[in-house]
């Protein structure tokens, strides 16, 4: 279990996060969702221990771990670009950790990986020859040989569309569902954080709008800010998105 208790932090006096209270279930999917610049970045980065916070605890498995640095925490994140090494191969990209830490995955466990996510046809390629959706499988690989005690994503899916958008979502479900891993992933859209996500956490602000799971958002939005900023932004995928709950998107409104 993960648990912020009444999180803060401030730049330059400017208050980004306060009052940040939440609780995160192992292996659960959780998106922290939000318009641009509320601060959902400088949380994930706060959990990843890569920012200190000001004020509030971090707890994870009963342990305080807000002073514990970022190496210590054993958590691990994949930036929105990838940053995969250009000059390597895919296999070695991936393996790439290992390097100083063989122990902490078997020749298996990354066989293991690599068919999770497809990247048997890929692993003697560089970098620059594959389509962003392979790098991203790449990205994912890298980080999970690691072993992570969660895994943090920043805007895993920004870059890719369609087709290919969907099967990285169906990956992240699988690796969260068969590692039992706990998954934190940064979104801007609201579909997206909803067809993904066990709990999304919605952020306006700097303060926590709500915190629930997708069909409580939907269905019983907390305030006006949720309701239009998931309502309006679902404007064209909105029945796509109630039919997975099997509502009505007019009463829902309503509701709200
Ligand atoms: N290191 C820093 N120093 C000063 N201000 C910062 C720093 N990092 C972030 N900020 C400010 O904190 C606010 C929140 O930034 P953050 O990147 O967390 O937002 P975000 O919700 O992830 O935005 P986006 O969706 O646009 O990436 C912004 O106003 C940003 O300018």
């Amino acid at each position: 279990m993960l648990e912020l208790k009444q999180v803060k932090k401030s730049y330059d006096n400017v208050t980004i996060l306060k009052d940040i209270n939440l609780k995160i279930k192992d292996g659960e999917i959780v998106s922290i969702l939000g318009p641009s610049g509320c601060g959902k970045t400088t949380l994930l980065n706060l959990i990843l221990g890569l920012t200190a916070v000001d004020e509030g605890q971090i707890i994870f498995d009963k342990k305080d771990i807000t002073h514990v640095p970022m190496e210590q925490r054993g958590f691990n994140i994949v930036f929105q670009d990838y940053a995969l090494f250009p000059n390597l191969n895919v296999y070695k990209n991936i393996t790439y950790g290992l390097r100083n830490n063989p122990g902490i995955a078997s020749a298996k466990d990354v066989d293991d990986l690599i068919k999770l996510l497809g990247l048997e046809p890929h692993l003697s390629k560089k970098v620059d020859q594959l389509s962003g959706g392979q790098k991203q499988r790449v990205a994912l690989a890298r980080t999970m040989v690691m072993k992570p005690k969660i895994l943090l994503l920043d805007e895993p899916l920004s870059a890719l569309d369609g087709v290919i958008k969907e099967s990285i979502k169906e990956k992240i479900k699988e690796i969260a569902r068969d590692y039992h891993l706990t998954t934190i992933i940064v979104t801007h859209d609201p579909e997206e954080a909803l067809t993904l996500s066990d709990k999304v956490l919605i952020i306006n602000n700097g303060t926590i709008s709500q915190y629930g799971n997708p069909e409580e958002i939907i269905k019983t939005p907390a305030n006006g800010f949720v309701r239009e900023f998931i309502l309006n932004q679902l404007e064209i995928k909105k029945n796509n998105i109630f039919a997975l709950f099997g509502g009505d998107m007019k009463e829902c409104v309503q509701a709200g």
